[in-house]
């Protein structure tokens, strides 16, 4: 039996929503959403632009500004390294501060917004690990030195004095992994890690992200819209449409058998990708999600049945009177009136 499938779920989320109070009223951009990570095991949230990824992981980071007014419900159980379970959408301020950066890795797509520029990027690394695995100065400095020689950086003695403008994007997204990995993550949460990289140093970077996984036995959540990527380094992937998961199920099946016409629109959209599921990130090329016909219904006034039916060519009248439960047929759920016919068949 596959071992990552048997054991028990590091992440398990339930009922996640999140919404916002703006000026032109409450914006519901996350709702109901529910998912579990096992460890060693990457879960890909895909979705388009705006389909609600980066909230939902901001969320789990427990990192929204004050000023943005978020309202938060429902549980994600993470079990801890001395093995309790607590909800981290329930925990006080310096618990989760204690949590990030620690337990809890995280990686964003924009390294220069992350890193601090007035601190060379050894400091940056010692000053997380100081904080939280109480080493002293001058064994931050070594772990510091000894986490960029393990993402590769060349000259890792000479570059650990350097600051972040001084490295290239590659190097400092190189540095972000080992900044988020230094304090051995049980947890990663990746959101676009590369989308800002060319393709070659992101196949590179993914490879990286890969083998330090294995390594650590860590779990990741990984946000992206780039299909490719998904295909390659995921074990299991969460469609997301206008802020709720549409369908969800191991990546081999998905790519196999699709089941939401919203997935199946996705991919039909790449047909190189969806057959060619092992191929990798080639150079030059860059399988995006491309647009499916229509428009995402606004976030302020969500339709009362199916997000998607507007766009579906399987509408039927039923879509449109109530939101589809997500409903499970085996390791894979969707949210489609059509599959829970199918499964009542
Ligand atoms: N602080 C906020 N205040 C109000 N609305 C927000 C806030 N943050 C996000 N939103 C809205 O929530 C929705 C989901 O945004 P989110 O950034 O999660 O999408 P995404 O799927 O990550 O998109 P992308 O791939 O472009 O990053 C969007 O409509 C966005 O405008």
């Amino acid at each position: 039996m596959n071992p990552i499938a048997s054991a028990s779920p590091r992440l398990e989320v339930q009922g996640l929503s999140t919404s916002f109070a703006t000026e032109a009223g409450r914006i519901q951009s996350v709702a109901d959403v529910s998912f579990a990570i096992r460890p060693g095991e990457t879960l890909a949230l895909v979705g388009e632009s705006g389909s609600g990824k980066s909230v939902t992981s901001l969320t789990l980071m427990g990192l929204h500004a004050k000023t943005s007014h978020a309202q938060v419900e429902g549980q994600a159980w993470f079990v801890r390294r001395d093995g309790r379970r607590v909800n981290l959408l329930d925990l006080p301020e310096s618990e989760k501060r204690a949590l990030r950066g620690n337990e809890l890795g995280m990686i964003f797509q924009e390294p220069m917004t992350s890193l601090n520029p007035v601190l060379t990027i050894g400091e940056q690394i010692a000053e997380s690990v100081r904080l939280h695995l109480k080493l002293d100065r001058k064994a931050a400095h070594a772990h510091a030195q000894r986490m960029l020689e393990l993402v590769e950086i060349p000259a890792a003695a000479q570059r650990v004095n350097e600051y972040p403008h001084q490295l290239s994007g590659g190097m400092r997204q190189r540095v972000m992994i080992a900044l988020a990995m230094a304090c051995n993550p049980t947890l990663l949460i990746a959101d676009e890690p590369t989308t800002a990289l060319d393709v070659t140093i992101q196949a590179q970077i993914l490879a990286l992200m890969g083998r330090l996984q294995k390594e650590t036995g860590m779990s990741m959540l990984f946000v992206t819209h780039n299909l490719g990527v998904v295909a390659q380094y995921a074990d299991a992937v969460a469609v997301m449409y206008a802020g709720r998961i549409v369908e969800s199920a191991p990546v081999h099946d998905l790519f196999a058998r699709p089941a939401h016409p919203y997935t199946r629109g996705l991919l039909a959209c790449l047909p190189g990708v969806a057959r060619r599921r092992a191929s990798p990130v080639l150079p030059g090329r860059r399988p995006q999600l491309v647009a499916i016909p229509g428009q995402v219904s606004s976030p302020f006034a969500p339709p009362p049945g199916c997000a998607f039916a507007p766009r579906c060519t399987h509408r039927r009248e039923a879509c449109d009177a109530r939101m589809p439960m997500l409903d499970a047929g085996g390791d894979r759920r969707v949210r489609c009136i059509g599959f829970t016919e199918e499964l009542a068949a």
